[in-house]
């Protein structure tokens, strides 16, 4: 591995030809539970000491803003901990937010600052102002509260005002562009709650996607000691005078997604590798990855809170089984698996994989630039994406199109037979800052 630059922000990585992996390493913590326990623990009674929590760029945006809006959070004493003093609401009511690129910071907060009523502004990076928010504020302005665009209808920046709440009828919200919108509502609702008096009811409208995202908001929730009532995926019930209290102490899982680039190197390096942090106790959708890399042929064993992946040699000639399978709930994982594609015995077909188009960047189409430029031959649809196996490699400049995941799962083409170029290996720190060091860690020419 050559960096070159600074090594934080390298414009390019060169990652020489790789044959085998093995090696245990322990998981940062999972981006998605971060996020939401910060914002829980904000809006708890009674003081949270968080430990695992993520350390990254979509972390620190959401703890900047809880910050700027009031919350006392102390750091440490060890680097993955932090103590939240829960307010219950935001004390301060005026404030202009920066939201990076984080999706899971920008959502729930613009749900509960609506809510609760206050001026604020919400921005982000350009791509974040290309991201869909219109579901989650027509949702709001339903509600009685007050949302405006501040550029195009549909996107942030948003501006936040005074309203007054009606929780008379069912708020409805359609699930089909993002589950984050849903997953918004939910842990804002005790703000609307406590406000009205009244319960909070959401129906779901189209087909939600990533549905674990969602049971993962409803199991935080619950340990947050609010239960939310459901009826499937389609209706939503949160209790009339709900509030959060705090847990004490929560531990944050390992990150399932994070976990599928290294499940996936034992899976074409040899192995054996272990991630600890995440495993069959999980709360994350991800690990189903697990199940997608043995069905691929690797064989998987799992503990409570570990996984361990063997698998061929894709260097010597060994190859993964092809698969057609529908990733909607795996999301983000899928990525890993569409750099797989590269070592299949056949062509591959993720399907119902939509939301990659609105991501950190349209996510199907950057996959088909980059593989097509590694020799695979690859066909993309509004909502799939097929992938042949190169008959012949290219040696490549990867573009990895200012997204982490790009980045991190580009790195396992490195066990083709010409190694790769990965451009900008920087953008990894939006959720996992030092992966090319981790990944160094576990491979070997
Ligand atoms: O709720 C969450 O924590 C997330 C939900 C998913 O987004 P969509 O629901 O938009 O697919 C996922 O891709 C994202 O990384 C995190
Ligand atoms: C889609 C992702 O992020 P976000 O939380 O910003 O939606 C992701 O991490 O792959």
């Amino acid at each position: 591995m050559t960096m070159t630059d600074s090594p934080r922000h390298p414009p390019y990585l060169d990652l020489a030809p790789a044959r085998h992996a093995r090696g245990a390493i322990d998981l940062p913590g999972s981006k998605s539970i971060s996020n939401r326990v910060l914002l829980l623990s904000a809006l708890a009674e009674g003081s949270t000491r968080l430990t695992g929590l993520l350390d990254s760029d979509d972390t620190q945006v959401m703890l900047a803003a809880l910050r700027k809006l009031g919350i006392a959070i102390t750091a440490g004493p060890r680097p993955d901990e932090v103590l939240v003093e829960g307010a219950r609401r935001f004390p301060v009511g005026q404030a202009d937010l920066f939201m990076g690129n984080a999706g899971t910071a920008i959502r729930p907060l613009t749900a509960a600052l609506a809510m609760m009523g206050g001026l604020y502004v919400l921005h982000g990076v350009p791509r974040m102002h290309e991201r869909p928010i219109g579901d989650l504020v027509d949702a709001l302005r339903m509600l009685g509260a007050r949302v405006a665009y501040q550029g195009r209808e549909g996107y942030p920046p948003l501006s936040l005002g005074w309203g007054e709440l009606d929780l008379s009828r069912p708020v409805k919200v359609n699930g089909s562009v993002s589950s984050q919108f849903l997953t918004a509502l939910l842990l804002a609702a005790p703000l609307a709650t406590q406000a009205t008096g009244r319960g909070f009811v959401v129906e779901v409208e189209g087909e939600l996607i990533s549905k674990p995202y969602v049971e993962m908001t409803l199991n935080l929730m619950r340990r947050f000691g609010v239960t939310v009532e459901r009826d499937g995926w389609r209706r939503f019930t949160v209790p009339s005078q709900a509030a959060y209290r705090s847990p004490g102490h929560m531990l944050v899982e390992g990150d399932a997604s994070s976990a599928s680039y290294f499940l996936a190197l034992g899976a074409i390096g040899g192995g054996p590798v272990r991630v600890t942090g995440v495993g069959r106790d999980s709360i994350q959708g991800d690990v189903a990855f697990a199940d997608t890399l043995a069905a691929m042929g690797a064989q998987v064993e799992m503990g409570p809170d570990w996984i361990e992946t063997r698998g061929v040699k894709v260097a010597e000639g060994g190859r993964l089984k092809a698969f057609d399978a529908d990733f909607n709930l795996i999301p983000d994982a899928a990525m890993t698996a569409a750099v797989l594609a590269l070592y299949a015995d056949g062509p591959c077909r993720l399907r119902n994989i939509a939301s990659w188009r609105v991501k950190e960047t349209d996510r199907i189409h950057a996959m088909q630039t980059e593989l097509a430029k590694l020799g695979a031959t690859v066909t993309a649809t509004p909502d799939s994406l097929t992938v042949t196996p190169p008959a012949t490699w290219t040696p490549a400049e990867i573009g990895t199109w200012d997204d982490h995941r790009m980045a991190m799962c580009f790195s396992l083409a490195a066990f083709g037979p010409v190694g790769v170029r990965i451009l900008d290996p920087g953008c990894v720190s939006k959720t996992f800052p030092t992966y090319f060091d981790v990944y160094a860690g576990l491979v070997g020419a």
